[in-house]
Order: C-alpha cells, then structure tokens, then sequence
C-alpha cells in the first residue's frame, strides 16, 4: 500500500530475530501495530496461537521498540475489549472508561495486549497510545468475516449461514475512516492515551446480510440460520467523543455509499477472495459450516 510517511511490512511479530533485524536495517520512527490474529470463530476453535500472536508478538515488538528507540508505539485494539452490551439499553455505549470485560479468547488476547501495552509505557516509558475499533468493512477484508463471506456467497448462490436469530448489532465503520482516525492519533494523539473509534452505525446481522441480498438482487431465501457462535456478544456500541473533541474525527463514508462501494469492490477484485476461499479456507469453511 502506498503512504507518503508511511511503510507496511509484513512479518512474523512472535519472531524476535526477524523483528530485531528489521528493526537494525529500518531505524523506524513510529511503529503501528496492525498485526493479530483477528477472527472471533478461529479463536474458539484455536486459542492458543491468538496467544502467542496477539500477546507474546505484542511484546517482542514492543521489546524490539525500547531497544532501538521510536518516538510512538501504536497499538491497534478493538471494542470488543469492553465485551458486550445488552439490546435493551440503546443509551449505553463504551466509552474510554468502560472497563475491560471480555468474552472470547481472540477479544481477551487483545486486551491481555492493551494491558501489557500501558504496562511497557508506565515501566519503561514507552510513548504508546491505543485505538480501539468498531467493526470495520471495505476492500481486502478477508472472506471469513460476515460482509466479505455474504457477499462472496451471494455472488455463488451459497447459503448465507447467519448466527442464530442475526439480532446481534455491531457498529460498523468504513475501513478508510477507521485509518484516518489512526492517523491522526499518531500525529496529535496525547502519549499513554486510548482513543475509541466508531461511527454510530449500529446494525443487525440479518438487516445486512438482507441488504447484501438487495443490493445483488439475490434472494433472501438464501439466507440459513445455523447454530449461534459460543458466547456470541449481543451489541458493540462505540462512544466517539473523546476523538472527535480532542482530534476532531469524524467518519466521513455513510454506511449507504461504502456497502455499495465494498459491494462494487468485491465485484472487480473476484480473483483476490476466489484465490483465497479454494485454497486452505476451504477446511476452514467446511468445518465451520459444513452439513449446516
Ligand atoms: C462470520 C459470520 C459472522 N456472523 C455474525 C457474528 C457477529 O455477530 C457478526 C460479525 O461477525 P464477524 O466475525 O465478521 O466480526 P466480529 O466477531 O464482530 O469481530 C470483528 O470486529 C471486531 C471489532 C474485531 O475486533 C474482530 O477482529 C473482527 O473480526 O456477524 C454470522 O452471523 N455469520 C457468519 O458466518
């Protein structure tokens, strides 16, 4: 991806010699931490390398940052952090003050890291700040996660596996939006700080998979409703104020335009997610929704 300040590599964060050496030949300045593994299912089935990447890769990295000095370590978090909130209380939100309370193994990986990342800014002084996310939707989103997987079915008359009633609501928010906002928390953020990030767009699962199905004029007959993920958080609702007084964020894409620019998207780009869902995912897939 092409930034001006900017750049991505990709590596292994549980490999310290790797870190370390890039971290030798790079001298990076400021250093975002996007790397996790991040899917909610893949953790109840497999807690154990949400661990070692999520925890123990936050760390080497971290370790790889008090040793060649950087001027800012940010960590990208999420809201499922806080767990969840119930549907029958629309008033609340999480704000930066909701504490920590979480349900699976992927959300309690993430903030055993959050809770070492402030642990290294207290003990060592380590310039950190935090993000924590809504869901996020938009190009590349990998297929096992619920817009990309509806869309990718639709588009082969699958069936649309949704969980349970799909009465749960999650906060969805443009991917780009969601990158302005870290953006921003590297240039102007305060050291040592948590920012939420979220548009107040709450929707339920079945209100998007039945948008999904309008937008490519598929049936909703397609839609199956299959056993409920295994402590499945009812409601993600982020509380923007912070970012928004302090940093001045706001979201700019509606949910209206960037589902339909995602759709379009995914349209143009059928090598990228077939390439992935014949490959390895194929198990995954079958063993998640196989016979269901
Ligand atoms: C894959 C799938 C999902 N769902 C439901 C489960 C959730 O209520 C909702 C979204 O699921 P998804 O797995 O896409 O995302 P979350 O579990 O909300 O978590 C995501 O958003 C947070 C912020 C992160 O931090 C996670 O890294 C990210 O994966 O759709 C279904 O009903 N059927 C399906 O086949």
């Amino acid at each position: 991806m092409d930034s001006p300040y900017f750049r991505f590599v990709k590596l292994d964060i549980c490999d310290r010699d790797g870190v370390y050496k890039l971290f030798e030949e790079e001298r990076p300045d400021v250093v975002v931490n996007f790397a996790a593994e991040s899917h909610v299912d893949r953790s109840i089935e497999d807690p154990s390398i949400f661990l070692q990447t999520n925890v123990i890769g936050t760390s080497v990295l971290m370790d790889a940052c008090r040793k060649y000095g950087i001027t800012r370590y940010h960590q990208v978090s999420t809201d499922e952090v806080y767990g969840d909130l119930p549907l029958d209380r629309p008033d609340l939100f999480f704000t930066e003050e909701t504490p920590l309370h979480t349900s699976s193994p992927y959300s309690s990986s993430k903030a055993g890291a959050d809770l070492l990342v402030m642990a290294y800014h207290r003990t060592f002084g380590l310039p950190v700040t935090i993000s924590r996310c809504s869901n996020n939707y938009g190009p590349y989103h990998f297929p096992e996660k619920l817009i990309p997987l509806m869309i990718a079915n639709c588009l082969n008359d699958k069936p649309l596996p949704v969980y349970g009633e799909g009465l749960n609501v999650r906060d969805w928010l443009y991917v780009e939006d969601h990158c302005r906002a870290i953006d921003l928390i590297i240039h102007k953020g305060r050291v040592g700080e948590v920012y939420n990030v979220g548009g107040h767009n709450e929707m339920r699962n079945i209100d998007i998979v039945k948008l999904i199905c309008k937008e490519l004029g598929k049936p909703e007959s397609l839609i199956t409703h299959v056993t409920d993920r295994k402590g499945h958080d009812m409601r993600y609702a982020i509380d923007p104020t912070k970012i928004h007084n302090e940093l001045g964020w706001l979201p700019e894409t509606k949910f209206a335009d960037g589902i339909k620019k995602t759709i379009k998207w995914y349209l143009d780009h059928r090598d990228w997610w077939e390439e992935i869902i014949s490959g390895e995912y194929q198990n995954y897939y079958e063993k998640m929704y196989g016979g269901r």
